[in-house]
């Protein structure tokens, strides 16, 4: 069993950039620029621009955090938008979800300059990378490809079923998976909430791609030997015995499903930190697009 190590990973990843940011100073190049919009006060939101913000210290980028009040506007929301996208000192920019309620997050999406959208998630990357073009892709699905090949995990013609229909994690996931391509060649079955017997299917899996948030869902009877397991759930379980009150569980019922596995990611070390790196890797892409014009 291999342990698919995402915290060592998206180390790697980002000692490559920043080594790359190094280069750019030499030349005299502007550097990475990558600003996040967050709206409100969510404990986990707070946390993930964080550590955002931290790694582009770390390499070297720039970096703007905007934070707006959670009674914000839409209306706000898309003036703050239309700034960044005219702002040539930016190169890309995110903005973190969940959006308050009140505000429409197709709407807010579909303002993002589609060269600027480092998340990936403007209907024009979408298609594009539905088409194969070079596009940014969304750094969940992004950062689990990069495990995928760094590890060289098999993936031609083995069968891999998502869990969840996201526009965020488990479609571009059943995409990617089912592109030409190393990793990809992969038979994709897209499962959701309305698939029925589930459990048929992750039995045939070879490659089980987890995207539900309900802690240790997949259990090891629901698994055969010799899968790879990519756990995409980062929920908070309330817990006493942890200083900060909570700890992370994955979607993966961990302990018992390895022991059958050739491949897994632990939760958390797994995909959240690839996560982190892809959107450096993704930011690195926009400059360096924005330098050649
Ligand atoms: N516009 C936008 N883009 C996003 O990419 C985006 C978003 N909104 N909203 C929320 C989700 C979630 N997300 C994570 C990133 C890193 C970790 C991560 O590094 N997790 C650590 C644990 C972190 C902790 O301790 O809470 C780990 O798994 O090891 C998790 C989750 C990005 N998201």
């Amino acid at each position: 069993m291999t342990i698919l190590d995402g915290k060592k990973t998206s180390n790697d990843i980002k000692n490559e950039i920043a080594e790359e940011v190094k280069a750019m100073k030499e030349r005299g190049e502007k550097v990475p620029h990558l600003a996040a919009v967050l709206v409100g006060n969510d404990g986990a939101s707070l946390t993930y621009v964080g550590s955002k913000v931290k790694a582009c210290e770390r390499i070297g980028f720039e970096s703007t955090l905007i934070r707006l009040p959670e009674e914000t506007t839409e209306e706000e929301l898309l003036d703050q938008i239309k700034k960044l996208n005219a702002d040539p000192e930016i190169d890309g920019y995110i903005v973190q979800l969940p959006l308050p309620k009140h505000i429409d997050e197709q709407k807010v999406l579909l303002a993002v300059d589609a060269d600027k959208d480092v998340d990936g998630f403007h209907p024009t990357n979408f298609g594009k990378m539905a088409q194969d073009m070079p596009v940014f892709i969304p750094a969940t699905p992004f950062g689990i490809m990069e495990l995928l090949k760094r590890y060289e995990v098999p993936t031609e013609g083995k069968h891999t079923v998502v869990i969840g229909r996201s526009h965020i994690v488990g479609r571009p996931m059943s995409i990617l998976m089912s592109q030409k391509g190393n990793p990809g060649n992969s038979t994709v079955t897209l499962a959701h909430s309305r698939t029925k017997n589930l459990e048929e299917l992750t039995k045939q899996a070879d490659i089980i791609i987890t995207a539900l948030g309900v802690p240790e869902f997949l259990k090891a009877d629901m698994v055969k030997d010799n899968v790879t397991i990519i756990d995409v759930g980062i929920t908070r379980v309330p817990d006493t015995t942890k200083e900060r009150g909570y700890r992370i569980t994955g979607d993966v019922d961990y302990d018992a499903v390895s022991k059958k596995a050739d491949f897994i990611t632990p939760v958390p070390g797994g995909v959240g930190p690839m996560t982190i790196a892809m959107l450096l890797k993704n930011t690195l892409l926009a400059r360096a697009r924005h330098n050649k014009n």
